[in-house]
């Protein structure tokens, strides 16, 4: 590598997903010069393939499956969704999967956009192939963070080259419904895809391996999600998985199935968790495994790699597997990055500015089925593995004035996980209609380490689904 060649930088990111973005963007907005390395499209995943368009596929079947509930409303709302317009909605939602929009705003935080395939090449250099096909050499005076985050992991099927099957990638951006779709799946892409594309029109199975939807979830959110899904219509199965399946001539696809049970389908989405995308980054050139996840500690710093020059944010280093986890994650990122360029003392500790205390605590989560299901901190089973002295305490939802209102046939429950010598709030799970926006109340009384004593002076408004802490708090004093 010639050093005429070289454009030298304070920060090179690769990867322009909402993390690698908002790492450039802290690290700019601190003065120190900053490239960022994008080989598709900016704005990642998120905003074409995943958060963005299955949220707007999903909106319209969760509004409709409050709103037939509704006294008075049933009848106005009970027909079939407009297919057409709910596409129509995803497409612009997903910006058309354009990403000039998200480019103007890289202009205008004053960082500088390369577009072309990143790979490390050895300590703090980067060499890009552009588009054009030229090899654009980088140098960073203080850090590179590998922010390229996930892809869908297919499982080791034979034949499945040939398969043509569904990933997150399509089943966010199909352009009508199959007639019938499997899934394969339980996690939250399963469930929610399943969810939209019933809702839409095909005619899903969605195939469990475990003996319930939700796995890593309390066993609740699965069950009542499991419940609507059938009423909906799909076909859901447990303790059971893919053996094979074929692409016939007809375009029909043939799955056999491991209880020896046979599946026709018009599409089969593999919706079996996500895989690094790191084999072809450059991670040999400084001693980690291709197609590895990239391990780091709570400042982000990738600990195999000595130096603190080497920075791994968002999916890719395994954390925490969500936007908003990976631009927490960007922020501490992005903070710790200028205070090493400044020559400045770290503050590692619990909670501290440049500690991802967050990731290993307070991890929220909503997953966005009928019933909502959100999460946030400890359950009962992280609780049993991890050695945690917990209490549990369960509220059906349904009890509360605020929930009736919300939909009269209301079905839902409530978790806290109250840690027993700290007397503090540690995990919380809540699954049932419009949960999602009580998620925040629970990260904060998990991350603020709020007593239970003090929760009681937080009132919940009547007639809200919030009293549910009111509830929570009393049962347990009843108890
Ligand atoms: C179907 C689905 C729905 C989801 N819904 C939600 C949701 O509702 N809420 C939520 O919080 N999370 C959701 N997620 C998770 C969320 O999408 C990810 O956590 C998030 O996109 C991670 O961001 P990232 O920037 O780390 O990675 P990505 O979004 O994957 O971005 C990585 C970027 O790096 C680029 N890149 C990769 N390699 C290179 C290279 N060598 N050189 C240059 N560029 C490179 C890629 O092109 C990409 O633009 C969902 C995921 C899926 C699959
Ligand atoms: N609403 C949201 O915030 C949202 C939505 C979608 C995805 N995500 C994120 O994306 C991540 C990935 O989601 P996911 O659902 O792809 O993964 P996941 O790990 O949550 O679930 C994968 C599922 O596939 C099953 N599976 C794996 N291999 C299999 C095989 N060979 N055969 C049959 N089943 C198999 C697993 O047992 C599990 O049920 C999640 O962890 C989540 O953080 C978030």
């Amino acid at each position: 590598m010639t050093t005429e060649n070289i454009r030298t930088y304070d920060v090179i990111v690769i990867g322009a997903g909402p993390v690698g973005e908002n790492v450039a963007d802290r690290t700019s907005a601190a003065g120190l010069s900053t490239v960022i390395v994008e080989s598709e499209l900016v704005g990642g995943e998120c905003s074409y393939w995943a958060c963005e368009p299955s949220k707007a596929l999903l909106r319209p079947a969760l509004l409709r499956a409050d709103a037939v509930h509704v006294p008075g409303l049933g009848p106005a709302v009970g027909g079939p969704l407009d297919t057409e317009a709910v596409l129509a909605h995803r497409d612009r939602m997903s910006a058309d999967w354009k990403d000039d929009g998200q480019v103007e705003w890289i202009k205008s935080a004053g960082i500088e956009l390369l577009r072309g395939h990143g790979r490390l090449a050895g300590e703090r250099e980067v060499s890009v192939q552009t588009p054009a096909g030229d090899t654009v050499r980088l140098r960073a005076r203080h850090a590179v963070a590998v922010c390229t985050g996930s892809r869908a992991a297919r499982p080791p099927l034979p034949g499945i080259e040939n398969l043509r099957p569904w990933t997150s990638r399509e089943a966010t951006s199909a352009r009508k419904p199959p007639r019938r779709l499997a899934v394969v799946g339980a996690g939250v892409v399963g469930v929610e895809m399943a969810t939209a594309w019933q809702a839409l029109g095909s005619r899903v199975t969605l195939l469990a391996r475990e003996a319930g939807l939700l796995p890593r979830m309390e066993p609740f959110a699965g069950e009542l999600v499991t419940e609507r899904l059938r009423e909906a219509g799909a076909d859901v199965r447990f303790n059971v998985s893919v053996v094979a399946a074929e692409r016939m001539r007809d375009g029909e696809v043939r799955i056999t199935l491991s209880d020896g049970g046979e599946l026709t389908a018009d599409e089969i989405l593999f919706a079996t968790g996500r895989a690094p995308r790191s084999e072809d980054i450059g991670l040999d050139t400084v001693g980690l495994a291709p197609g590895d996840w990239i391990a780091t500690d709570d400042s982000l710093a990738v600990t195999a790699v000595p130096g603190n020059w080497l920075y791994a944010v968002g999916d890719v280093n395994r954390r925490a597997l969500f936007t908003h986890q990976g631009k927490y994650q960007a922020r501490i990122a992005g903070a710790v990055i200028t205070a090493r360029a400044r020559g400045e003392e770290l503050d590692t500790g619990r909670w501290a500015p440049h500690s991802s205390t967050a990731d290993t605590e307070a991890v929220p989560g909503v997953v966005f089925t009928d019933p909502e299901v959100a999460s946030v901190g400890l359950t009962v089973r992280e609780a049993e593995r991890t050695g945690r002295a917990v209490e549990v305490v369960d509220y059906e939802i349904g009890h509360l004035a605020g929930a009736l209102q919300y939909r009269p046939d209301y079905r839902g429950k409530a978790r806290v996980l109250i840690d027993r010598d700290r007397q503090v709030v540690v995990g919380a799970t809540f699954a049932g209609p419009g949960v999602a926006e009580l998620l925040y109340s629970a990260t904060v009384a998990i991350t603020a380490e709020v007593p239970l004593e003090r929760l009681w002076h937080a009132v919940p408004a009547f007639p809200t689904i919030s009293e549910v802490w009111l509830r929570l708090l009393e049962t347990r004093r009843d108890s």
